[in-house]
């Protein structure tokens, strides 16, 4: 077995990847919790889904610094007895990409595993729209480069600025709007938070191409993928577990043989 964490702004999801494939786990980032208590949370999944705690290899991407300790300390402490792998994803292990961006060292884990699973699943060029937190596009060029994209704030945190920031304004219930034509504050907040962001995702991959010369096949990933894929006008792929892929073949490129 393989456990895969993705420390993510919004959610730590843990993928176990055994013989019968993907189960995740999800857990709120925030609040932190202690190694013990994110020890049980994943005892508890293994035992509820019937997965069996044998031998395992573990790899683990966070772009929330804060959290990446604990949450390596209860891996460690699961596997304590095994001697197994534990790796933490760095711009400087195996991917299979050249880095074509200004500092390697700053991309987030989560885009480098996202190119990683874009390139070895769907094949290059491509674009992975990752719609969590923050909605970020990542771009895979033709020679196997990891070139860089875009980040813009993802839906929830437009939500909350429009609430927090506006004397009128509050936040809504994240439901997609059935027009773009808002008829009401709520409506007109939601086509501006969903139909916006899609927009902003097709002129942003319109960009890319005219700069790059070529057609970008496109993956959606986060956990606004499958609601965002029915706003964007751009034939797409969804995979929810993209990250959590793309973590399976860095470890798998970067095992200790
Ligand atoms: N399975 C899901 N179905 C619908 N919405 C989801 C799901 N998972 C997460 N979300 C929503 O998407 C937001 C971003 O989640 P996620 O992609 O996990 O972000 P991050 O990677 O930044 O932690 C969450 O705050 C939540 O509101
Ligand atoms: C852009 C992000 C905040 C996205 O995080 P998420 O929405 O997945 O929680 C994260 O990938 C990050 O902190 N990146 C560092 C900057 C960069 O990738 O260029
Ligand atoms: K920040």
């Amino acid at each position: 077995m393989l456990i895969a964490v993705d420390i993510g702004n919004s959610s730590i999801n843990i993928g176990y990847f055994t013989a019968n494939g993907i189960s995740v786990q999800s857990i709120n980032t925030h609040p932190l919790k202690d190694s013990e208590e994110y020890l049980t949370d994943i005892c508890n999944f293994l035992q509820q889904k019937r997965i069996e705690k044998n031998s395992h290899g573990g790899i683990i991407s966070s772009v929330v610094p804060g959290h990446t300790s604990v949450l390596t300390e209860a891996l460690r402490r699961l596997s304590a007895d095994e001697g197994a792998a534990l790796l933490t994803v760095t711009h400087e292990m195996s991917s299979g990409l050249k880095f074509r961006v200004n500092a390697p060292e700053k991309v987030g884990s989560d885009r480098l595993a996202n190119a990683v699973a874009a390139k070895e699943i769907y094949g290059k060029p491509a674009a992975v729209i990752d719609f969590g937190t923050a909605t970020t596009i990542t771009v895979v060029g033709v020679d196997d480069d990891f070139i860089g994209g875009a980040i813009l704030p993802g839906l929830g945190l437009m939500n909350r600025a429009l609430g927090e920031g506006t004397s009128r304004l509050q936040e809504i219930i994240l439901e997609p709007p059935l027009r773009a034509l808002g008829v009401d504050t709520q409506t007109c907040i939601r086509s501006g938070l969903f139909y916006g962001t899609a927009g902003a995702c097709e002129r942003i991959l319109m960009g890319i191409e005219e700069e790059t010369g070529v057609t970008l096949k496109v993956i959606l990933t986060g956990g606004f993928a499958t609601v965002m894929g029915r706003f964007l006008r751009r034939i797409h792929e969804i995979n929810s577990n993209l990250t959590l892929e793309g973590l399976r073949i860095l470890y798998e490129k970067n095992r200790p043989s």
